[in-house]
């Protein structure tokens, strides 16, 4: 009995603590790919925090509440059930059981997401269920969002700050989008700016980096660079 409880305790001992990783940033600088990408290699679940305000947007859009009305946000910021799927290989998202991962990423849901994110009652509700999931994590867990860093986990274990020019970042977007005309450029640039803008400009927990982030400008790297930035640092951190 004495024998097989020394192995156990030696055991714990040795296993790897489980990593919680912060990243934040604003839109187009990477968060969601290097994130992923990161947490595949090592091991690690994935967290979409923005996916999850943008499941909340999408419900109160379909549920008729006046998005810009933070009285009737709050109202109803507790009944839509958010659920996240934190395999970095497969991510999911859903409200209410349905599956919310293609209607997120409208147009619609993307202009309404900053004016829903800004209501505190709404913050409060994601960043509860965001501790709850990085606790859950087995062996850690990489999560992206704005206010990580800041808010979210400020024990967290590395936190990593993605910036790149607004150029870039637009460029990226409508890469995505199947556009790479100056005229639309311009215009993705101009809604780029206005979000940022609206998400670090909110008096509850905006986009900023924390006082212990790393800041990575990711202007003039790519994106395998990026990542092997942010795996190196994760591992010297767990070599520490
Ligand atoms: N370093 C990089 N260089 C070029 N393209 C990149 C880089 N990082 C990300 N991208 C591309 O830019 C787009 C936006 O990246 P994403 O990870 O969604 O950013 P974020 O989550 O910060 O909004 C994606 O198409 C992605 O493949
Ligand atoms: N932790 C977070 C994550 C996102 N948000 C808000 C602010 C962002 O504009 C929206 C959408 O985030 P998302 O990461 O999906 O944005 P992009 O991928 O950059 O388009 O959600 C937030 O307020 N706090």
């Amino acid at each position: 009995m004495r024998k097989v409880s020394v192995t156990v305790e030696t055991a714990a001992r040795t296993a790897p603590a489980a990593v919680i990783v912060g990243i934040d940033g604003p839109s187009g600088t990477g968060k969601s790919s290097t994130s992923k990408a990161v947490a595949a290699k090592l091991g690690l679940r994935y967290l979409d925090t923005g996916a999850q305000y943008r499941a909340i947007t999408w419900w109160m859009l379909s549920n008729g509440i006046d998005v810009n009305d933070p009285a009737a946000v709050a109202d109803a910021a507790a009944k839509p059930a958010v659920v996240s799927g934190t395999d970095p290989a497969a991510p999911t998202i859903s409200v209410d059981g349905a599956d919310a991962a293609g209607p997120i990423r409208t147009a619609e849901v993307t202009a309404a997401v900053s004016a829903v994110s800004a209501v505190p009652e709404v913050r409060a509700r994601l960043t509860a269920l965001q501790r709850a999931i990085a606790a859950e994590a087995p062996h850690g867990i990489v999560v992206e969002g704005r206010d990580i860093g800041t808010t979210v986990l400020p024990d967290a274990d590395l936190k990593i700050f993605l910036t790149a020019s607004e150029a870039a970042r637009a460029a990226r977007r409508s890469g995505e989008l199947g556009s790479r005309s100056a005229a639309d450029i311009a215009a993705t640039q101009a809604a780029l700016a206005k979000r940022d803008a609206a998400d670090s400009g909110r008096k509850t927990s905006p986009l900023a980096k924390a006082a212990d982030a790393v800041e990575v400008d990711t202007t003039e790297l790519t994106l395998e660079q990026v990542i092997e930035c942010v795996v190196t640092l994760i591992e010297d951190k767990q070599g520490a």
